[in-house]
């Protein structure tokens, strides 16, 4: 294997990384590397992977073990780490979520959890729902409160703040739904929330010593993206995996971007971790991502956190006033669906935007805020969508094959053909480079023929879901579950079909029965995303169009401003080029901004923000 010298090596893609990030990427210590938007925390976990594979500084045949929260953070990361440093050494190099790597802990060492623990078969996922049935079973939640969400959220944090093993004398109604959910009593199946998988993980650890030992030896780097996010349950488990052990764990993260506590983010994780860990703490001052006048917009916001603000230096690639943002005033909603639709047909037909190049963000509903603005898009020919319906699911490896081998079964695609190629000779144990691969192409050729037979006979929605299974059988089940080991246990294929098949027949419908179109559609090809700003960490747009800046919007700011001035900050700081904002003064009643004028007061502090007065002269 070839080896770089650790003096010769130098960034890939010839990208230049500030002096602190570099020293990051190059630490051999434990580390904590604190950035706003954009510096690029992402991008140095990429080069500090690369770093690590092309010195052989991660020592053969250790591998890094990066986690994220979001399914497409960790796909991106995997991607890119791939891309910049081939594909032998990036398969020493796992991406996953919390939620996987737990998932995949327990899944993997099923039969070493203790058996009052062990879940009585295969698991699905817990919801609300099953969690209020499980108290209620236990006799400590009566059905009439079911529909209060202060209730379900108190249960779902409850659930989550019960770490292993039992009793905890306090807290008999959660020990007692845990042994509900763990032991199928509700449904034929156990039901578990990923924060009780992330529990069990810990506890299967602390009590099993020897698999401990092999996460270490196997584990030599561990990457934490998000760290602002972390919560007791997933610090706990990181903390049993690699507390005391010679892995070495790099933290990267944003305080301005700690958007998570009401789902538990632990509030002083950073201080915990650089105790626990001993860690050296870097900080980084570029924003590459940002115009210069937006990043004066993000700086008016910097005096609101709890944070020591830095001098933001932007990317020399922009000329100084670079930037711009607007503030519209509507009259409703309807004028507010209708103008916006009309500045987004601009931009597509100026041919400065793609569909996909815009990003309409919303705090909190989508119904609410967005359903008037998808109908004005529709009348101007515009697809628009709630993307995050879409996000999660289109990185499900599961989802990646199937619509992959349905797009070669009815035209030619190279990539998607190699993808279904390579992921086909993992399953079947066979190198890609050996004579073998020639019987595997025309196997996989003639069930594609197959597939191809049945698109084109589709007359209900059973068809749909006939020709995903039928792609299952193809590949094998058991196959699939040794190399996407996420769906070893659980019904979870199931589920996914399910979706999918809703997806595809809707879709199908709606191209007038054009699979091609079928297949487009469903990726989010030309279509504006819609998203709430929870959905939108991690991503960028050339612009943003933030609807509803509103009191009703941030019905809590009062009582938790930090939260809600750290979710505006997040959706402000996605832009690349321009940012619009709304206020409607009439949707679904009258709307106010009085309780968030510190957002409105530090727009105005920036100094960049053109306000744009559409209501009607008469109504002003
Ligand atoms: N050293 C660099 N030189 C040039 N461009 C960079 C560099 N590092 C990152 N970028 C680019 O800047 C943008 C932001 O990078 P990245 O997503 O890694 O930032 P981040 O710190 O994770 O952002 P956020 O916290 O806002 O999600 C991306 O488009 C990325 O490709």
């Amino acid at each position: 294997m070839k080896k770089t010298p650790t003096t010769d090596w130098l960034p890939a893609d010839n990208l230049i990384l500030e002096t602190e990030a570099l020293r990051a990427v190059k630490s051999e210590t434990n580390a904590i590397v604190i950035a706003g938007p954009g510096a690029g925390k992402t991008e140095l976990l990429a080069q500090r992977a690369c770093f690590l594979l092309e010195t052989n500084s991660c020592i053969f045949p250790k591998k890094i073990l990066a986690i994220s929260f979001k399914k497409d953070a960790a796909k991106n990361l995997q991607e890119r780490v791939e891309k910049r440093c081939g594909k032998e050494l990036s398969q020493r190099f796992r991406s996953m979520t919390y939620d996987a790597f737990a998932k995949s802990l327990v899944d993997r060492f099923f039969l070493a959890i203790p058996e009052l623990y062990r879940p009585n078969s295969l698991y699905d996922i817990a919801d609300d729902n099953d969690i209020r049935k499980a108290y209620n079973l236990a006799g400590f939640v009566k059905p009439s409160d079911w529909r209060n969400n202060e209730i379900n959220k108190n249960l779902r944090s409850d659930i989550a703040r019960y770490s292993l093993p039992f009793p905890h004398d306090t807290d008999l109604p959660t020990e007692r739904a845990w042994q509900i959910l763990l032991k199928g009593e509700l449904t034929p199946t156990a039901r578990l929330t990923f924060s009780m998988i992330t529990r069990l993980a810990s506890y299967l650890i602390r009590t099993n010593p020897l698999i401990k030992r092999s996460l270490q030896l196997t584990y030599s780097h561990i990457f934490l993206d998000e760290f602002q996010d972390t919560t007791e349950p997933q610090y706990e488990l990181i903390n049993i995996c690699f507390h005391k052990s010679k892995s070495t764990l790099t933290a990267v993260g944003d305080l301005k971007q700690r958007i998570m506590v009401w789902a538990g983010a632990k509030k002083d994780i950073f201080s915990v971790f650089a105790k626990d860990f001993a860690t050296i703490n870097y900080s980084l001052s570029m924003n590459h991502r940002s115009a210069p006048k937006l990043i004066k917009l993000q700086k008016a916001f910097f005096s609101r956190f709890d944070e020591t603000p830095i001098d933001i230096k932007t990317s020399e690639k922009w000329d100084d006033d670079d930037g711009e943002a607007f503030y519209h005033i509507f009259e409703s909603d309807v004028q507010e669906a209708n103008t916006i639709a009309e500045i987004i047909e601009r931009y597509i037909s100026k041919g400065t935007h793609n569909p996909e190049d815009i990003c309409v963000l919303i705090k909190q509903s989508i119904p609410r805020y967005g359903e008037k603005l998808i109908s004005a898009l529709d009348k101007l020919n515009i697809k628009a969508r709630n993307e995050g319906e879409y996000q999660d699911l289109l990185k499900e490896e599961l989802v990646v094959l199937w619509i992959n081998t349905l797009s070669i079964s009815i035209k030619k695609n190279a990539s998607a053909w190699k993808y279904c190629c390579d992921v086909l000779a993992k399953m079947r144990i066979i190198d890609p480079d050996s004579i073998h691969i020639n019987e595997l192409q025309s196997e996989l050729k003639d069930h594609l023929n197959n597939i191809a037979y049945n698109i084109e006979n589709i007359r209900y929605k059973q068809d749909v879901r006939d020709i995903l299974d039928l792609i299952v059988d193809f590949y094998s089940i058991s196959a699939i579950q040794t190399v996407f080991t996420q769906y070893a246990r659980s019904n979870y294929i199931e589920q996914l079909k399910e979706v999918m098949t809703s997806h595809l027949w809707n879709k199908y419908l709606q191209t007038s029965n054009d699979f091609d179109k079928t297949l487009y559609d469903l990726l989010g090809k030309d279509t504006v995303p819609i998203m709430t700003i929870h959905k939108s960490k991690g991503l960028e747009y050339k612009t943003v169009i933030f609807i509803g800046l509103e009191d009703s919007a941030f019905f809590d700011f009062t009582r938790n401003p930090e939260e809600n001035t750290a979710a505006f900050f997040v959706a402000l700081s996605r832009a690349k080029e321009t940012i619009h904002f709304t206020f409607s003064k009439q949707r679904d009643g009258i709307q106010n901004r009085r309780n968030i004028n510190d957002l409105y007061a530090a727009l105005n502090e920036s100094g960049i923000v053109k306000e744009i007065d559409h209501t009607p002269s008469e109504s002003k």
